[in-house]
Parts: structure tokens; sequence; C-alpha cells
């Protein structure tokens, strides 16, 4: 199964990092930092303004105070400059008057008057007005000066309440934006970025078909649109993909199905053409008889056999009495006819599991019978000699009879004995030797035995 993708992350998880509030985060700092130059730009220009204020407030003192002072210096008013003096103090934006008479011919004389707690100027303007009196047209004399401190602390309280201001209207203005901003982008954005999310969530193999759609205008046509489109196609070509594989799949299925058919068919085939085989590298292809090949095989089987249960085991030779001259006066052809007739005689006559007839030599016989005694194989080899005699195939020419005939060796392997087939094979070929020195189409048995001879047994 394929893993999920690391971007699959649980729903919970990514309202907590909702764009939305990523936004409004972003939007909340800028506006810090924007609050924070914007802040201290218009404090600056709201101090410049204060000091322009109070300049033309100390100027415009001047210009009030200026001739009733000039006047009352040169009436010699002392008390009326005094509640002058006292008077423009009392204005707000006034710190300190210092009020220099310079009559001539008279000592410089001081008044001045400072506001409670007032520690210099500072940063506020200062002004000096020249006091000047005509006491008639064209003569003009210098008889004071007047000097004006402006209040720094009335500067700084004025800037702190236009900073409240300030800041204030900067918040308001930030939190409103901010908030505008999240609204627009969770109705625009966010609410259908979560839609698709969800389409996408629930989307498998077998709803492939069902096609994202937002609730929005239609003829909105944004970015919105083209990743609506491009879920929409990537859901057609998955489904046609998935479509196309599983065709694919069904295909491999069959033809893996006829490929196992075919293996089957194949294998049963070559099993059967083994079999063939086998069964025609074990027979003789003139007689259908088992070959020297399959003799052997079986000799060797009967003999493990024979010695495990303690069986005796029978062994006639049957060889075709003078064939030579058969196949010299009847022709080869005739001959082959001859073999085949015999060998079927020979079987015919064989009925009880586990004996075998073979054809081990080009006209001679190897039978094998397992568990028979002597007496029970004389009988059956003198069976076998009377049954080739009884197909009267004509034999003009043979020296013991006008049809032909066969001459049998019979060796016995008694039960519990020792010896090899080897001595047991050349023992009845010796008995085989001896039936056709006595003159052929006969049996002989084992030269030392305690069972009579049978019928047509040779001596
Ligand atoms: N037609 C035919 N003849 C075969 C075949 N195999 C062997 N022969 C012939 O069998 C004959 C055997 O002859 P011999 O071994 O001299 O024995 P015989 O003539 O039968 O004489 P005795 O065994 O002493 O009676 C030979 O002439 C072989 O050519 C075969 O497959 N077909």
């Amino acid at each position: 199964m394929i893993p999920p993708p690391e971007s699959a992350a649980p729903l919970a998880l990514v309202r907590q990092r909702s764009l939305g509030w990523r936004l409004v985060w972003a939007t909340l700092v800028f506006c810090a930092l924007f609050i924070m130059v914007s802040v201290l730009a218009l404090t600056w220009s709201a101090w410049n303004e204060g000091l322009t204020r109070m300049d033309a407030e100390l100027a415009q003192i001047e210009q009030i105070y200026g001739d009733t002072l000039s006047k009352a210096i040169w009436e010699l008013d002392r008390e009326g400059l005094q509640t002058h003096v006292r008077s423009a103090k009392g204005i707000p934006s006034v710190g300190k008057i210092i009020l220099t008479v310079t009559l001539a011919n008279q000592p410089a004389e001081i008044f001045e008057s400072a506001r409670t707690g007032w520690t210099g100027p500072g940063w506020a303007p200062v002004r000096k007005l020249q006091l000047t009196y005509a006491p008639f047209p064209g003569a003009r004399e210098e008889i004071g000066e007047l000097v004006l401190f402006g209040d720094e602390k009335v500067l700084w309280q004025r800037l702190r309440s236009q900073l409240a201001t300030i800041v204030v209207a900067q918040l308001l203005q930030s939190l409103m934006l901010a908030g505008l901003i999240m609204l627009m982008f969770n109705r625009m954005v966010t609410v259908h970025v979560r839609r698709i999310a969800s389409h996408l969530e629930g989307v498998r193999p077998g709803n492939l078909g069902t096609h994202l759609s937002l609730e929005r205008s239609s003829q909105s046509q944004d970015e919105l649109t083209q990743l609506v489109s491009g879920v929409n196609q990537l859901q057609g070509s998955l489904a046609s993909h998935l479509e196309r594989q599983q065709r694919y799949e069904q295909e491999l299925a069959q033809h893996r199905d006829r490929l196992a058919q075919l293996v089957q068919e194949r294998t049963a085939e070559l099993q059967a053409a083994n079999e063939r085989l086998q069964s025609l590298a074990r027979t003789d292809p003139l007689t259908g008889l088992p070959n020297r090949r399959h003799f052997d095989e079986a000799k060797a089987t009967e003999m493990r056999r024979a010695r495990r249960h303690g069986h005796s085991l029978s062994l006639l030779i049957c060889d075709i009495d003078s064939f030579k001259d058969y196949n010299d006066h009847y022709g080869h052809a005739m001959g082959d006819t001859c073999l085949r007739a015999v060998a079927q005689a020979l079987r015919n006559q064989l009925g009880r599991a586990g004996d075998m007839v073979a054809r081990i030599g080009g006209e001679e016989f190897g039978v094998l019978l397992p568990a028979t005694s002597g007496p029970a194989a004389l009988m059956l080899a003198e069976r076998l000699r009377e049954a080739v005699a009884a197909c009267a195939i004509e034999h003009l020419h043979s020296t013991c009879a006008q049809v032909v005939t066969i001459s049998i060796g019979l060796a016995v392997r008694e039960s519990g004995a020792t010896e090899e087939f080897g001595a047991l094979f050349q023992r009845a070929d010796q008995a085989l030797y001896r039936a056709k020195a006595a003159g052929r189409n006969q049996v002989v048995g084992p030269e030392n035995r305690d069972w009579p001879a049978k019928k047509g047994e040779a001596a």
C-alpha cells in the first residue's frame, strides 16, 4: 500500500495553521512596524508644529504687549509694568518674562516673572524684542528690551495629548485593516481551500467521477478556478489510467490462465512422449516384447525381491531351432514374421503377474519366473515349447521337425541361495546348450535336481 504523503496532515492541524490567521499575523506585524515609523514621523512633525505654534503665540504676545509696555516705561509707570509682566506670564505658552528698562540717563532696571517650577527654556523658543518709543513723530528712542521664554512643559504636554491621538488612530486603522483582510481572505480563499482539501481527502478510486465544485459565482475566473479545473482534470486522467490498468490486469490474467493451460497441455504431451520414448527404449520393435535393457532391469529387480522375500527365481532361455536355415530358405522377412509369431505364442502362455518374457537376442527369448519353483518352471517351459510347435509354422529345413520349434534351457535359483544372476543365466544357457546338443525341440533342466523330469524333457 502506498503510504500517505507528508502533506496529508489532519484537518485540525490545517486549521491551526490557517492561511487567514497567518495573513492577519503578518498584517499585524507589518502594522506594528508601520505604526512605529508613522508615530515617530508624526511625533516629529507634531513637535515642530508645537514649536512653530509657541513661537507664533510668543510673537502675538510681543505684538500685544510691546506698545503697552513701551508706553508704561516712557511714563515710568512701574506698577503698570509689573502688572503687565505678571499678566503676560499668565498666558499658558509663556514660561518666563524678562523686561529690561534702559532709559537714557537712568540705571537699567529689570522686571522679571517666571512660572512656578520653571527651570529654563530647554527646547522651547525664546523671543527678544527691542522696545522703542516715539514721543513725537520722527523721534524714536530705544527704551528697553523684552525677552519672552516659551514654556517647555507646555510643549511636552501638547505633544503628549497629540501622541495619544496618533497612536490610538493608527492602532484602530491597523486592526480594522487586519480584520478586513482576514474577512475578505476567509470569504474569498480559505473557505474554498478547505472545501478543496476535504474533497481531496475523500477522493477514492471508486468516486473519481465526482467532480469538485466551489460555491461561488460561475463568472469568477481566477487561480481557484484554475485549481478546481486542474483537480478535475487530474481525477479524469486518474480514472482513465485506473480503467486502463484494470483492463491490462484482466488481459494479463487471461494470458496467464491461457499460458498455464498451454504449459499444462505441453507438460502432459511431454510426459506422454517421454513415456512413449521410455516404453520404446525398453521394447523390442519387431516383436513388441520387452527388450534386453528391460529384461536386465527386471532381472535386477526380481533378484532383489527374491533375496528380500526368500523366494526362488526360475529362468528360461528359449531359442528357435535351425533359424538360420529358416532365414536362408524362407527369407529374412518371413524370418521376422516367424519371430513375431513365436513371441506372441510365448506371451500368450504367461498369465501370472510378475512373469516376463523378453527378446534378449536375435532368435533368443528370456523368461523370468519369480517365486516359481523348479517343477512349476519345468511345466511352464514345456507348455511354451508346445505352444510354439502348435503354431505350426512350416520349417521343412529344420533338423528336428517339419515346423518351427524351440529349445529351452532352465535354471532355478532356490530360495536362500546366494548366487548372482550371472551364474543363474550361465546355468540356463548351459542347459539350453545341452538341449540343442540333445537334438533340439526340448526342455533341459538343472543337472543335479531332486524333482523328476517332465514329459518331453531331455534327461
Ligand atoms: N529374420 C530374422 N533373423 C534373425 C534375427 N535375429 C537373428 N536372426 C537370425 O537367426 C539366426 C540364428 O542362427 P544360429 O545362431 O546359427 O542358430 P540356428 O540356426 O537357429 O541354429 P540352432 O540355434 O543351433 O538351432 C541367424 O541366421 C540370424 O541371422 C531377426 O531379427 N530376424
